[in-house]
């Protein structure tokens, strides 16, 4: 049954929010391992661990207390197998381990670790086992503030419980508990659980679209017609936050050196040149090698990027990898089934160019900028606004009205009046005005 008012559906939120810890609390000092993956013959080369081996340290050190304190880079030709590692290097790799008595807890950079190898593993080194997609869940958690946020990673979690249920049950099943049944109700253990997981994720799902719903509603009543929507979209860390800061002057935006600072889409107000105003919406930023099921959770957020009107994309020109970085963003983004206009009038702008001496960008309309000390601003405005005019097909005109007739009304009522400069001894007005449409402007000049 659906809850009926405000209070029930928060308790009902506040239950489906209810969880385990996912890691240990308090310090850990990791041992980081890569299987680095070496590909058979005809098989694409990857070029460089290194990249890999910063990014997953990054994301430990955006965890509260934690620090890497060795890595390990080990070639593995199956990383997806249960046995990651031949004999010979996973035997090798349990000695660094077990002669490092400083450490304690192992991160696998592996995109996913199935339930049973965690558990091998951990019992071969004594140690807890975490993977890529644990530390980002673990992220996610500790950085969402709304509840839409919370109720989307809460939905990301539920294959984890999942695979865990179906763990815990082959071993209890091993031991001959598992497929007992309940008494009376004709199902098994196993099927409860699963039956419970099923009903909660129906919840979230139920939950996240009123919340949705709700959202989308305020956003067409506030601004939608009114104002042109730039979703700011990007590498994780690569200056969205602050480079909204920046355009909008806005002091509640709070930019942070982390992985994933931002987890909720919010709508800052900014004005382009000729004051035209803006909303620009901060989203989740992207990482390589995500599993699927996260974003997917996500992608009700990012839906909102489909409706936007025009699409900056953010990117970090300091980083070593910034053209994976990009190829990166892109490929998600395509995946996301944006719109093809939207895709095709995306903007490109090159941030942190104060860390780069002398820098200047390689491809042709990128604006280069530094978003932290407020360089290449203007440019990239003027940039905005001429691709805002183009992809809404507004346009941005100075009419001349008298000031006795009705134009001027007319204007304030169809239009988007930016600036009115009145000529009292001519009786007229220089008004420059954002008309909406062409059939807007077609209408002015039929009247007047
Ligand atoms: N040197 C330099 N640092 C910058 C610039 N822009 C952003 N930064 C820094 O980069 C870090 C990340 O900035 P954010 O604005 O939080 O990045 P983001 O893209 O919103 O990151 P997420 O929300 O985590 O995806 C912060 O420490 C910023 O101060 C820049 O132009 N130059
Ligand atoms: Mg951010």
């Amino acid at each position: 049954e659906e809850p009926e008012d405000a209070d029930e559906e928060e308790e009902e939120e506040e239950e489906l929010l209810r969880r385990d810890p996912l890691l240990p609390a308090g310090t850990q000092r990791v041992f980081l391992v890569h299987p680095d993956v070496k590909w058979g013959p005809g098989k694409p080369q990857m070029t460089t661990a290194t990249w890999q081996v910063a990014e997953a340290t990054a994301l430990v050190h955006t965890l509260d207390g934690w620090s890497v304190v060795q890595t390990m880079v080990m070639s593995t030709k199956t990383p997806t197998k249960k046995l990651i590692f031949g004999k010979g290097n996973f035997e090798q790799l349990t000695e660094t381990i077990r002669g490092c008595p400083e450490i304690t807890s192992v991160f696998l950079n592996v995109e996913r670790m199935a339930a049973p190898t965690k558990k091998e593993l951990e019992a071969a080194w004594g140690l807890e086992v975490f993977d890529r997609f644990t530390i980002v869940l673990h992220i996610f958690r500790c950085h969402a503030r709304t509840r839409e946020a919370r109720l989307q990673v809460a939905l990301a979690e539920i294959p984890l419980l999942r695979s865990n249920l179906r763990n815990n049950i082959a071993h209890q099943d091993h031991q001959g508990g598992g497929s007992r049944y309940i008494m009376g109700s004709g199902e098994s253990f196993m099927q409860v659980q699963q039956r419970v997981l099923r009903e909660k994720e129906a919840k979230i799902r139920r939950a996240l679209e009123r919340l949705r719903g709700k959202r989308r509603l305020l956003c067409r009543q506030r601004t939608r017609r009114e104002f042109p929507v730039v979703s700011v979209v990007g590498y994780t860390n690569c200056g969205k936050t602050t480079l909204i800061k920046a355009l909008t002057g806005d002091v509640a935006v709070q930019p942070r050196d982390q992985l994933f600072a931002t987890l909720d889409i919010t709508a800052h107000a900014g004005s382009l040149p000729s004051h035209m105003t803006v909303l620009y919406m901060d989203t989740i930023g992207f990482l390589s090698e995500l599993p699927h099921g996260l974003i997917e959770s996500f992608s009700a957020t990012l839906e909102d990027v489909a409706h936007s009107d025009l699409i900056l994309h953010v990117r970090d020109v300091s980083h070593p990898e910034t053209e994976r970085q990009k190829a990166s963003v892109l490929s998600s983004l395509r995946s996301l089934n944006l719109p093809g206009p939207l895709l095709d009038t995306m903007v490109e702008v090159h941030n942190k160019v104060d860390l780069v001496p002398g820098y200047s960008p390689t491809e042709p309309h990128a604006v280069a900028i530094s978003a932290l000390l407020g360089s290449g601003l203007q440019q990239l405005k003027a940039d905005l606004e001429d691709a805002v005019l183009r992809a809404t097909g507004r346009q941005l005109l100075t009419l001349r009205v008298h000031l006795a007739g009705a134009q001027l009304s007319w204007l304030h009522r169809e239009a988007t009046v930016q600036q009115v400069a009145v000529i009292p001894e001519e009786g007229v007005a220089e008004v420059q005005v954002i008309i909406i449409s062409k059939s807007a402007y077609g209408k002015f000049r039929k009247l007047f």
